[in-house]
């Protein structure tokens, strides 16, 4: 689904975002990526839906190559790859169902998605994500309204109507408490059983990436230091990928039980 080969990404000042990247993430997969702050997750992210340009290298999405200068081949990327954001990027001001019907936009005409006029079957749609992250009873409610975790489901569903072959989620549940983080987290793992999207996430806490993901990629310095199932990324694999000891902040972001992700 998604490959990368020797990518390089330089930024405009001259720094080396990713270094010699070279990775295959076929259909369907849950990836987890981890690394200290600055590793490169970010820029691995969103060079995937074109935010971040690479500079040399090949990457491909479901084999169409992926070309940040064409504003043609980046829009039909983007109706694939769905992103979420540490920030839940919604429009605050206007409905849950309103945010949610933006996910629908690459299918709709410009002027409908400007005047708001949205085919029926669009709304069907955006009401089935709302009911498949549990929020559908908030469809008609102001978004500032929600809280923090209600807000990231609400960019959840609006990822799901817009029907991806590809989540991409960076640090998704950074902004949130650590019992919603995992509610999140669960979200996102059970979408990814139920439709076999392809999904990919930046954590920051060891414990979550280890609790979700099928496959954990380690980070460090712009470079891929470490890829293998979740059953390998022990402490002693983490630590060679922080090139330090773990702290109990790395792993442990709280003490009450959670739901199983069911794996
Ligand atoms: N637009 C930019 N221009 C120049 N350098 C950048 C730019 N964006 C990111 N970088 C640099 O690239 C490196 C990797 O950043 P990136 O955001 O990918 O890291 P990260 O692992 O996601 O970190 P964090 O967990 O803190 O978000 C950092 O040193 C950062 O300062």
């Amino acid at each position: 689904m998604i490959r990368f080969e020797n990518v390089d990404v330089v930024y405009p000042g001259g720094f080396q975002g990713l270094k010699n990247v070279s990775l295959a993430v076929e259909k369907g997969e849950f990836v987890v990526i981890v690394g200290l702050s600055g590793a490169g997750k970010s820029t691995l992210i969103r060079t995937i839906n074109g935010l971040v340009p690479y500079t040399s290298g090949t990457l491909t999405v479901g084999g169409d190559v992926v070309d940040a200068g064409s504003r043609r081949g980046l829009r039909r990327l983007r109706s694939r790859v769905g992103m979420i954001f540490q920030s839940f990027n919604l429009v605050t001001r206007i409905s849950v169902l309103s945010n949610v019907l933006v996910g629908r936009s690459s299918q709709t005409s410009s002027w409908r998605s400007l005047l708001g006029w949205y085919k029926p079957q669009d709304k069907e749609i955006a009401f089935r994500s709302l009911e498949r992250v549990g929020i559908v009873e908030k469809a008609y409610v102001r978004a500032s309204t929600l809280s923090g975790g209600q807000q990231q489901r609400v960019a959840i569903a609006r990822v799901l109507a817009q029907d991806p072959e590809v989540i991409l989620a960076d640090e998704p549940v950074a902004s949130l408490d650590p019992p919603t983080a995992h509610k999140v987290l669960q979200d996102l793992r059970r979408i990814n059983r139920e439709l076999g999207i392809t999904t990919i996430v930046n954590l920051h806490h060891l414990d979550m990436a280890r609790r979700y993901a099928d496959r954990v990629i380690g980070m460090r310095g712009g470079e891929v230091v470490f890829d293998g199932p979740v059953e390998e990324a022990t402490d002693v694999a983490i630590e060679a990928v922080y090139q330090r000891s773990l702290t109990a902040e790395d792993v442990v972001v709280d003490g009450s039980p959670v739901e199983s992700a069911g794996r």
